[in-house]
């Protein structure tokens, strides 16, 4: 069955919202906090090792209740306990949506068209357990009979971001293999990667879902070429293997039967990192901490399904980012991870957002009225601090900031650490609480500045009043940044609920690329 079709605007708390933010839009955070001095506490949320404080944004209790009433009157309940089952909610494809059983950690079944996916799900992630360690500790080698160094995932969209990010993500916890990742056509793109490499000692995971991706497959043919130039056609069952939906494109290609890892048409590309296409992820971490990575998705999953929606946090996030896009006029939200380990987090939830929320026509087919989809850019903190945020600091713009910082260094370096921490909660304190004119004056006179006061006062300003999310964890690890990726996930899912669009296809890529095709066969 269908999502259903509930225009959000014709709500009673949509038209509520819209005059509520009327009423503040004007009363800044500061005095929310100094009425209410329970706010923080009130306004935060926890689950597990993630604390998500949401009280630095322009929201009051009042907000909060009706975001909540938006979330009844558009039914998410409903979407959500069909979305688990495995209902083909993806319906201009006619497919289930269920990433969610590719981490699913209960013995239940789930059932797409009578059949229960599970026992697949399980004999892959065997087989992909299997080869990782074999890879890992030597037993499967390269043509040649050498141990593998490398590997290289070649693959794009989500054949690539997902497990890239978690790659470099996680690479704290990586063992001995060096892993590259291919994805544009570019072919300088290839050569340099290929230009470190040895391929009697390197590893060839070939990732599209469709198998049909033109930049995949002529960065493939390219390599394979090059592999060529030292091997035999027959050794390239050692030394390349391909995860797909499309099995017999895969063989056509030249990949033995063996080594292809399945995945099925009910996971999106943008969703799949927790399905063999996280293959390159099991052989740099080794299966077991991909185990606890799928794991600390499931716990969310199950947070997500269960915790009530005033303390859910894909669901608060959600409400959130909904209030700013479609009430308060932002058009963008920034994500600023305060670790280096995070640095393709953003381009992450580029795809995973912006491709499956980018859509301007509703479940009913008919154009929309009102905002969907919002932009996400971001990059890491600190680097940020000295690139960007003089923006949102002193900008015209609001744009919503999502902080996430770990309460442990991964090295345990305290003194890196602490002042990491000190500025990650600087920013969100600067953002919501500015800088006023007589703050300034007073700074300008204790140092000594009074004759430059009429010059420079104005521009010393910070209005504040400028919201942001801060999501402290624990610590970087599988489980966590399984939890983190999975919360996000789900943040999309519930705004594509609320929007009324369909959020897993993306039809919107594909003229681009009729296009490209066009040109190449007019100039050919
Ligand atoms: O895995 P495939 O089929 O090569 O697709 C790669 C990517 O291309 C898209 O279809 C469009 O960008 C994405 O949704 C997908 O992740």
């Amino acid at each position: 069955m269908s999502l259903k079709n509930i225009n959000p605007t014709q709500t009673k708390s949509w038209k509520s919202l819209e005059a509520h933010y009327q009423l503040v839009k004007d009363v800044p955070m500061k005095k929310l906090f100094q009425q209410d001095k329970d706010r923080t506490e009130k306004f935060t949320a926890s689950f597990e090792d993630i604390d998500l404080d949401f009280s630095k944004n322009r929201i009051d209790d009042k907000t909060l209740e009706l975001l909540l009433q938006l979330t009844k009157e558009t039914d998410l309940k409903d979407a959500v306990e069909k979305f688990f089952a495995g209902e083909k909610i993806n319906t201009t494809e006619n497919r289930a949506v269920l990433h969610t059983a590719l981490r699913n950690q209960n013995t239940n079944k789930i059932l797409v068209d009578g059949v229960d996916v599970m026992p697949e799900v399980k004999s892959t992630l065997e087989k992909m357990k299997t080869f990782s360690e074999k890879i890992i500790g030597g037993d499967l080698k390269g043509y040649s009979g050498k141990n593998f160094t490398d590997v290289v995932n070649i693959g794009i969209g989500g054949s690539d971001l997902g497990p890239r990010m978690v790659v470099e993500g996680l690479q704290f916890y990586k063992n001995h293999l060096n892993t590259h990742f291919v994805s544009n056509i570019d072919g300088d793109h290839v050569y340099e990667t290929l230009k470190k490499l040895n391929p009697e000692t390197t590893l060839f995971v070939i990732v599209s879902k469709t198998f049909t991706t033109q930049e995949t497959l002529t960065n493939a043919e390219t390599i394979q070429a090059w592999f060529l130039e030292k091997a035999k056609r027959s050794d390239i069952k050692h030394n390349f293997v391909a995860v797909s939906t499309n099995l017999q494109k895969v063989i056509d290609f030249g990949i033995a039967e063996e080594n292809i890892f399945t995945m099925w048409d009910w996971v999106g590309g943008r969703y799949s990192l927790w399905s063999a296409v996280g293959l390159s992820i099991s052989l740099s971490i080794g299966f077991d901490q991909f185990q606890k990575f799928l794991e600390g998705g499931f716990a969310m999953d199950e947070h997500f399904k269960n915790a009530s929606y005033d303390k859910n946090l894909p669901v608060l996030l959600a409400l959130i980012t909904i209030w700013y896009n479609n009430f308060c006029g932002s058009e963008s939200e920034v994500v600023i991870p305060y670790t280096q380990y995070l640095e393709n987090f953003a381009p992450f939830l580029q795809q995973l957002s912006m491709e499956s929320n980018g859509k301007s026509v509703d479940r009913g087919g008919n154009q929309v009225n009102y905002q969907t989809g919002n932009i996400i850019w971001g990059n890491t903190g600190t680097n940020v601090q000295h690139a960007f945020m003089q923006l949102l600091h002193q900008g015209t713009k609001i744009i919503p900031v999502d902080f996430i910082g770990f309460k442990e260094s991964l090295f345990g370096n305290q003194d890196h650490h602490k002042k990491l921490m000190a500025n990650f909660s600087a920013q969100a304190e600067a953002l919501y609480k500015g800088k006023s004119k007589d703050e300034v004056y007073l700074d300008m006179k204790l140092n000594n500045q009074l004759d430059k006061v009429e010059q420079l006062l104005p521009f010393k300003v910070f209005e504040g009043n400028k919201p942001s999310n801060t999501l402290l964890v624990k610590k970087l690890t599988p489980y966590n940044l399984g939890a983190l990726i999975a919360m996000y996930e789900h943040k999309t899912f519930v705004q594509g609920v609320i929007w009324n669009i369909f959020s897993f296809d993306q039809f919107g890529v594909e003229l681009g690329k009729e296009l490209a095709n066009k040109l190449l066969t007019v100039n050919s």
